[in-house]
């Protein structure tokens, strides 16, 4: 059974507004996925309906195998949230929180166990109204793990941290994954979910772009590779020839240092070696398409777009106006 299933998944905001357009996806159980897509593609508001704070204008959603829709309260029990922008009671304490979370899911937690885990016990019986963004973080995630929940949903859970606390959470959303709890959690920023998803999804504008581990997902992108090489003295670009090696695009030589655009991240080796046997070879710089630059082409920010089964960024490009951004 997947953990969360959905299948043509649409949400319309007025006559304007298509925020989730048809959306088939499925997360299998211990996974743990990342959510990926710009401001406004439409994660929080697919995360809204899997936990029915917004109705589908069309189609549905599964969540642990009960209707996303109709049997909320069986998957209240069993899951895990972190909702955007998590609202807190300014007067209660952190603990408070806690149990009332704890209680409200009938769970006999270990409740100083959840905050010690999130890194909050020391601020434990101070108010949540005076604590910081980032604590305010910890503490919602810290009620989302309450009742050992089968499945984590989070939405931008890293917001407001520092890096001390982006660690803490990959470290957290690990361990949960290997006791098995599925994890589904949105962000926006590739670097931060490479480190821990299996697989991710990456939406624009309403509709799923990529889906699939980011290993592939940087294969499928351009692949295009470049890499510097710096020789022990000046060659002649003629005898170098780095242009005859196949799968160099181009290449340019300037007094010592040679650099050279490979197809693929493969070639790079075949230019070193090359290069190797004509001349002295002193140092080795190279770079592959940034997760950045991965980012951007599946979400149309770039000319050089990857194609994907599941759709492309010009299928969202080329859409009606009326779909919003
Ligand atoms: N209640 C609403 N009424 C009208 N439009 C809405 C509403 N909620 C969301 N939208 C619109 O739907 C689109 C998708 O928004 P959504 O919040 O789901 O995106 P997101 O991917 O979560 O973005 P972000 O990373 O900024 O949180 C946006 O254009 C947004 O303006």
């Amino acid at each position: 059974m997947p953990a969360i299933e959905t299948t043509a998944l649409t949400k319309r905001y007025g006559e304007d507004i298509l925020a989730v357009d048809g959306l088939d996806l499925t997360v299998e159980e211990g996974e743990i996925f990342g959510f990926l897509g710009p401001n406004g593609a439409g994660k929080s508001t697919t995360i809204n309906m899997l936990l029915d704070f917004v109705r589908p204008s069309e189609g549905r959603a599964t969540v642990l195998g009960y209707d996303a829709q109709d049997e909320t309260g069986a998957i209240r029990e069993r899951i895990g949230v972190l909702p955007e922008g998590a609202t807190l009671y300014e007067r209660l304490t952190a603990r408070e929180h806690v149990e009332w979370v704890a209680d409200t899911k009938r769970s006999t937690t270990d409740v100083d166990a959840i905050l010690d885990r999130v890194g909050i016990l020391e601020d434990a019986d101070r108010a949540a109204g005076g604590f910081s963004k980032g604590m305010r973080q910890r503490l919602g995630l810290g009620m989302a793990l309450v009742g050992d929940p089968d499945l984590l949903i989070l939405d931008e859970p890293s917001s407001g941290l520092d890096p001390n606390g982006i660690q803490d959470m990959r470290q957290l959303l690990r361990e949960e994954a290997e006791s098995g709890t599925t994890v589904f959690f949105s962000s926006h920023i590739l670097s931060e979910v490479e480190a821990v998803c299996d697989r991710v999804g990456i939406m624009n504008q309403g509709r799923l772009v990529a889906l699939d581990s980011i290993a592939t997902l940087r294969d499928e992108a351009t692949g295009e590779a470049t890499i510097e090489v710096e020789l022990a003295s000046p060659a002649d670009p003629e005898s170098l020839a780095v242009d005859s090696i196949d799968g160099v695009r181009g290449a340019t030589v300037e007094d010592g240092a040679v650099t050279a655009v490979c197809e693929t991240p493969g070639v790079k080796v075949d230019v070193v070696r090359h290069l190797d046997q004509r001349a002295t070879v002193t140092d080795i710089l190279s770079s592959d398409t940034s997760l950045e630059e991965l980012f951007n082409q599946y979400t149309g920010e770039t000319d050089a777009l990857p194609g994907d089964e599941v759709g492309t960024p010009d299928d969202a490009r080329d859409r009606e106006p009326e779909v919003i951004a």
